[in-house]
């Protein structure tokens, strides 16, 4: 990576910004299901405890949408964070105002802080300049950790880095240079598999995709639009109706460039999301309206399976169905199983995606289990991240 790291930064006595990516799994008690962005994030914090620094951590947590919600604070990161590195983390209420400078202030070399979500200001995701300038107020120095949310042009992931020396810390470095260098010229067939619940978001990667793989997979609640878009009945699946078109537009172009393009025969479909209820196994046009699809079904693991098998590079992010509630992590662990045994480089990305193969025990036979899932795929389709771009070149 071209971009200077904490390496090349003297931090000894100051205050370092970290923007790390804990927005990590959890139940729906807040109790977090994998630490995997926690654990990523060590290296780079322990480094800069040993080097005397004044670590101050900034991260989001969720999409409370710019207001202060209980159920998004990052209370249990902290305490998880405590607990890795087997020293005290002050997670603090706030994470700019008085308070949060008096903390900081009172900080001795080696000291760990965590500020509060930062999305708790509509200003983060705005990428507003005065919001950012009150983070970067808090240190002397701002190292990028946060992969996981590189593509995000946000107050802490990217303004920030205006006001203050910005370099990339471990995570970051080894994430871009391990991706770069198995994705620059990708032995093939070349497959993309896709899912999870931020359609909006991720839909809109395909296009730039369709010119790099040989095969695109959709699974998950990504498939529902694509299933409406080509007017089947999708009841009451998650759907982003208002993409219908795009969708359409992207199986024409995928049609017109060659790209083998599959979707799900078949469906697991339930009357609502719980353990335990009632389910069926049904074709793709015959979804109940008064049901959801939730998992792929088995027709379409093997499909899916096959494609993996003759495949020599693969990029995944993105469940396959709603797979932390039993029985609809079928789809998810069937295409984890068939990532397991590709003949060549497996990648999988995305906080959600990693968290079910690491339940299934499968994540070291991946090539590379990545902190980012959006941004696995925009790196993937070329983009400059803008949490990347926003640090400084090495001389
Ligand atoms: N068919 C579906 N219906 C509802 N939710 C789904 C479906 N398929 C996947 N999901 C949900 O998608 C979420 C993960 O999506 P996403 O955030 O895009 O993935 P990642 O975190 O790996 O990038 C999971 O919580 C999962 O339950
Ligand atoms: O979980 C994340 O992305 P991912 O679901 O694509 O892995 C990142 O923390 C970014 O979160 P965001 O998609 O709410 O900006």
């Amino acid at each position: 990576m071209n971009k200077k790291t904490v390496c090349d930064i003297d931090v000894r006595g100051k205050g370092v910004l970290v923007r790390v990516d804990f927005n990590v799994p959890v139940d729906e008690t807040g109790v977090i299901t994998d630490d995997t962005r926690i654990r990523a994030a060590l290296l780079t914090i322990q480094y800069l405890i040993q080097e005397g620094a004044k670590v101050i951590l900034a991260s989001h947590f969720g999409r409370p949408k710019g207001k202060v919600n209980d159920k998004y604070r990052l209370t249990a990161a902290g305490e998880r964070l405590a607990h890795l590195l087997g020293r005290p983390v002050k997670k603090l209420d706030d994470c700019i105002g008085p308070e949060t400078e008096a903390a900081v202030r009172a900080m001795q070399a080696g000291d760990v802080v965590l500020l509060e979500n930062v999305r708790f200001y509509p200003e983060e995701e705005k990428n507003d300049p005065e919001f950012a300038r009150r983070l970067a107020a808090l240190a002397h120095v701002y190292v990028n950790d946060a992969f996981g949310t590189a593509h995000r042009a946000h107050a802490s992931t990217a303004g920030v880095a205006a006001y203050l020396p910005a370099v990339a810390g471990f995570l970051m470095d080894k994430e871009i240079s391990i991706m770069g260098k198995a994705l620059a010229a990708p032995e093939r067939p070349f497959v993309a598999v896709m899912g999870g619940a931020k359609v909006a978001d991720k839909i809109a990667v395909i296009d730039n995709l369709l010119a790099k793989v040989d095969t695109l997979i959709i699974g998950g609640g990504m498939a529902n639009t694509f299933f409406y878009a080509l007017g089947r009945e999708v009841g009451k699946s998650l759907c982003e109706k208002d993409k219908a078109d795009t969708a359409r537009e992207l199986l024409d172009k995928a049609k017109a460039s060659g790209v083998r393009f599959l979707l799900p025969v078949d469906v697991v479909v339930a009357e609502t999301l719980a353990a335990g209820v009632p389910t069926a196994v049904v074709p793709v046009d015959a979804i109940p309206s008064d049901k959801a699809a939730l998992d792929i079904g088995p027709e379409s693991i093997q499909l899916f399976a096959q494609a993996l098998k003759e495949a020599k590079t693969v990029v995944w992010n993105g469940p396959m169905g709603a797979f932390e509630t039993v029985p609809f992590d079928r789809g998810t662990l069937g295409v984890a199983e068939a990532m397991a045994e590709v003949q060549g480089v497996s990648i999988i990305g995305g906080g959600d995606s990693v968290a079910a193969v690491e339940k299934a025990g499968l994540a070291d036979r991946m090539t590379h289990v990545s902190t980012g899932g959006g941004a696995s795929l925009e790196f993937l389709e070329g983009r400059e991240l803008p949490g990347v771009a926003a640090l400084a070149d090495k001389a």
